[in-house]
């Protein structure tokens, strides 16, 4: 991360500085192609001017055509500022010719463009380049008319620049400092008119996609988007004042950026190294920082396979590392109790708050198998409360309720901790008596039952009689199965009712005959007067 910021920090800068660094360069490049269009305005006037003063004193002092010659060789000036100086007569004959006198006579200039712009305007002109039929060079030609008294004109003077004389492209290329990229000059019309390369010099373009085009088409100013000989390149052009010719520069963006990218690149391996030492400090920093997160982390699996208590992460830490354990040690805490207030809601009766059916059936074969485990006896005691439904009848069924809760409060307090009640329907209820020794009397235990319903049961603030008969079933023989100890109970259960209720019966599992039937006899006082609770079903 720390190596992908710096990278992508210092590549961010690098093309910010190289967008700067490319107005720099475009503006360095337009200001040199200003300094040289003023020399070349400067330049062309500065010869405009020789010419229009040659022109004066001729003009001032009328001489004949054959002493034009002599008055052109007198002039240094002209041959400082022309490759050559020539004067032709209105008709265009060539009347003096400053470099060979011996042309004189022979050549006609009538047709040449120049010539008949220069008589059209009436004053001098700066030539479109064309190749001279004297030198057989690319020149560009700055004419001069010398008018008669009259105002006709008389003569028409030319000087010529050659486009490849040295001292024409040394002065312009002296102008600029930089070796990478060229200068080129264009006329209008996309001729070039200047270029290193010499056969391009006469050639003319302008067609779309060219750098001539991109040259012409636009106001001064620069791009870095143009492309010279598919070479992508920074292009800054000028016009100039006294010649519909533009100067133009093409600048390979590449060598502009030679330098930059070998930055680019040394930039790179700098920030790479920097950020992986960067990254190793802060891995080596943040390690000890984060021991603590992956030991809480252990010790969070190792909960998942609960091999730890939850109490292990109720830390005292005031570090984060401590908030986070106790944040989770509250949530776990929290999900555990609902858990567990889960399985209470679904194993216990909500009633009585005795354990439900539910619970009976799960205990039930697991306590069986302790019991055979250990070589003990189990005992099952199947109660149902009796003529409970005359009680519902005959006082209501929140009687029956009441009934109901007094009666689960008595067993389970007449039985053993270590001994399960549960409520397995309506008014039948279970008991599972656990370690019980060999010889143990399970009389006691029908007995201990019977006394704790002998005090009458508060109903509807008053006073009422409730009795239960109970079947008990022991497993005096291991292993035995749960449907053997049901049926046990549930025979026992059937002889008390059989016998007159209010009583218990003790079976043993699998045994062939009761092992012993508590008979209270005739049915009590009590007994005749739950009979006589008014209730057509009772
Ligand atoms: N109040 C109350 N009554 C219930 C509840 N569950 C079942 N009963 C009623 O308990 C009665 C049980 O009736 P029986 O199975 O005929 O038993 P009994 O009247 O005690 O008859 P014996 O067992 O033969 O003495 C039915 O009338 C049920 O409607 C309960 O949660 N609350």
């Amino acid at each position: 991360m720390v190596m992908l910021a710096t990278v992508l920090v210092g590549g961010a800068s690098l093309l910010v500085a190289e967008h700067e660094m490319r107005k720099v360069i475009a503006a360095q490049e337009m200001s040199m192609l200003s300094s040289a269009a003023a020399y070349l305005d400067r330049d062309i006037t500065s010869k405009q001017q020789v010419l229009r003063v040659l022109a004066q004193s001729l003009q001032a002092e009328p001489v004949a055509a054959s002493r034009i010659q002599g008055q052109l060789e007198l002039r240094e000036a002209l041959r400082d500022e022309f490759f050559n100086v020539t004067a032709y007569s209105a008709d265009g004959k060539l009347v003096a010719n400053l470099q060979d006198r011996r042309l004189i006579g022979k050549l006609n200039s009538k047709n040449r463009q120049y010539f008949h712009d220069t008589i059209a305007a009436q004053e001098g002109i700066v030539s479109a380049p064309f190749r001279s039929v004297l030198s057989g060079r690319p020149v560009v030609a700055i004419t001069q008319p010398v008018l008669a008294r009259d105002g006709s004109i008389e003569y028409v003077l030319v000087g010529t620049i050659d486009l490849q004389r040295p001292a024409f492209a040394g002065q312009l290329n002296a102008l600029r400092d930089r070796s990478e990229g060229y200068l080129f000059i264009l006329t209008a019309d996309g001729t070039t008119l200047y270029h290193p390369d010499s056969s391009r010099v006469l050639t003319q373009s302008n067609t779309p996609g060219t750098l001539e085009h991109a040259v012409l088409s636009e106001p001064d100013g620069w791009r870095d988007d143009a492309l010279d000989h598919g070479e992508p390149v920074l292009l800054a052009h000028q016009r100039l004042q006294r010649a519909d010719w533009t100067l133009a520069v093409s600048f390979p963006i590449r060598d502009a950026f030679a330098s930059m990218s070998s930055l680019r690149w040394r930039a790179f391996v700098a920030a790479s190294v920097v950020a992986l030492v960067a990254g190793l400090l802060a891995w080596l920093f943040m390690r000890p920082l984060l021991a603590p997160l992956y030991r809480l982390y252990g010790q969070v699996r190792a909960f998942g396979r609960e091999e730890v208590d939850i109490e292990l992460f109720n830390s005292s830490n005031p570090d984060e590392f401590g908030h986070l354990s106790r944040a989770f040690y509250q949530v776990a805490r929290q999900q555990q109790m609902a858990e567990r207030n889960l399985q209470r809601l679904a194993t216990t009766d909500a009633l009585t708050g005795a354990h439900n059916r539910r619970m009976f059936d799960e205990f039930f074969p697991q306590a069986l198998k302790r019991a055979i485990r250990a070589g003990q006896q189990i005992g099952l005691a199947v109660l149902d409360i009796d003529y409970f439904k005359g009680i519902n009848d005959n006082f209501g069924h929140q009687a029956g309720d009441a009934v109901l809760v007094q009666f689960a409060d008595r067993l389970r307090n007449a039985v053993r901790s270590t001994d399960t009640v549960a409520r397995i329907a309506g008014d039948e209820f279970v008991i599972v008596f656990e370690h019980l020794e060999a010889g143990h009397d399970v009389n006691l235990l029908g007995q201990k039952i019977v006394a704790a319903m002998q005090a009458p049961f508060e109903v509807n603030g008053r006073p009422l009689n409730v009795t239960a008969s109970i079947g008990i079933a022991l497993t005096t023989e291991l292993p035995a199965d749960v449907d053997k100890v049901m049926l046990a109970a549930d025979q026992a259960l059937y002889c008390v009712k059989a016998a007159g209720r209010n009583g218990f019966a003790v079976n043993t599992v699998g045994a062939e005959r009761m092992l012993a039937v508590r008979d209270f006899g005739a049915p009590s006082k009590q007994d005749k007067e739950k009979k006589s609770w008014p209730s057509s079903r009772f």
